[in-house]
């Protein structure tokens, strides 16, 4: 099967000869799920950034559906079918959830109604104004408008800021539901380990930019020491980490 998202030896930083994030390689199929992990300042964000087009590489290559794009522009790069979850949550705060979730709506992306069956809550708060919802519940319309994107692949940066674990909870299957259902491929960065892992089908551990770990999720998940390892290194206590 032809990968969605194959990264070839990425590397990524915000300025030439400062990669903080190095060599870094990974091909997700369709409908996969890959927890991006490490502890904080590794380069997982500046990574999804990369992915999103919002930073040029420093070097490698990325390929869509098994051909390479034009990296460093967002703009192609959402056109073509990778969202990122803006942690800023970008919503019109003066218009309704319905509205904020029609006017993301692109071709082949699921109906409002759909939407809203897989998050309840949207549903309840359909005629109110963004603006007013709770931090949680804009979090929340912020995935929904990704959704109605019909992502190839989305990008999903710390759902977990600000929001109660057992939110989170309750997000990261909905987030596994969507990729099975419409064959997207995730990567999912997220500081509660357990939960990224059992939501995930494989991960990759970042650590000073560099991956010092990647396998199946369940592998992961099943050897502490090995998470351990991979995520502090000899430097234990460090990063903010939900082990
Ligand atoms: N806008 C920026 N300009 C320059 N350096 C930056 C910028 N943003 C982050 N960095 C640096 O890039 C490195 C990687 O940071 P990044 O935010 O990608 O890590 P992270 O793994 O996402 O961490 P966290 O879990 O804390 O969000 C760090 O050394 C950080 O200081």
């Amino acid at each position: 099967m032809t990968a969605t998202l194959t990264c070839t030896g990425l590397s990524a930083g915000y300025r030439r000869g400062h990669a903080c994030v190095r060599d870094v390689s990974f091909a997700l199929e369709p409908g996969r799920v890959m927890a991006l992990l490490g502890p904080n300042g590794a380069g997982k964000t500046t990574l999804l950034l990369t992915l999103a087009g919002l930073l040029s590489p420093l070097g490698g290559r990325l390929d869509l559906d098994g051909a390479p794009i034009r990296t460093g522009n967002a703009r192609l790069a959402s056109r073509a079918g990778i969202v990122l979850v803006p942690d800023d949550r970008s919503l019109f705060t003066g218009l309704t959830v319905t509205e904020n979730l029609r006017l993301a709506r692109r071709k082949g992306g699921p109906t409002v109604a759909e939407v809203i069956d897989y998050f309840p809550r949207l549903g309840e708060r359909r005629s109110i104004a963004a603006g007013r919802l709770s931090g949680g519940e804009q979090q929340v319309l912020a995935l929904g408008r990704a959704f109605m994107q019909a992502p190839k692949v989305l990008l999903v940066d710390e759902l977990s800021m600000g929001l109660a674990p057992v939110v989170v909870e309750s997000l990261l299957p909905i987030v596994r539901s969507f990729a099975d259902d419409r064959g997207t491929a995730v990567v999912l960065v997220e500081q509660h380990v357990h939960l990224a892992l059992a939501t995930a089908d494989v991960a990759t551990v970042l650590r000073h930019g560099e991956v010092t770990t990647t396998g199946p999720a369940a592998e992961l998940a099943a050897d502490p020491e090995r998470l351990e390892q991979a995520y502090l290194g000899s430097a234990a206590g460090a990063g903010t980490a939900v082990f």
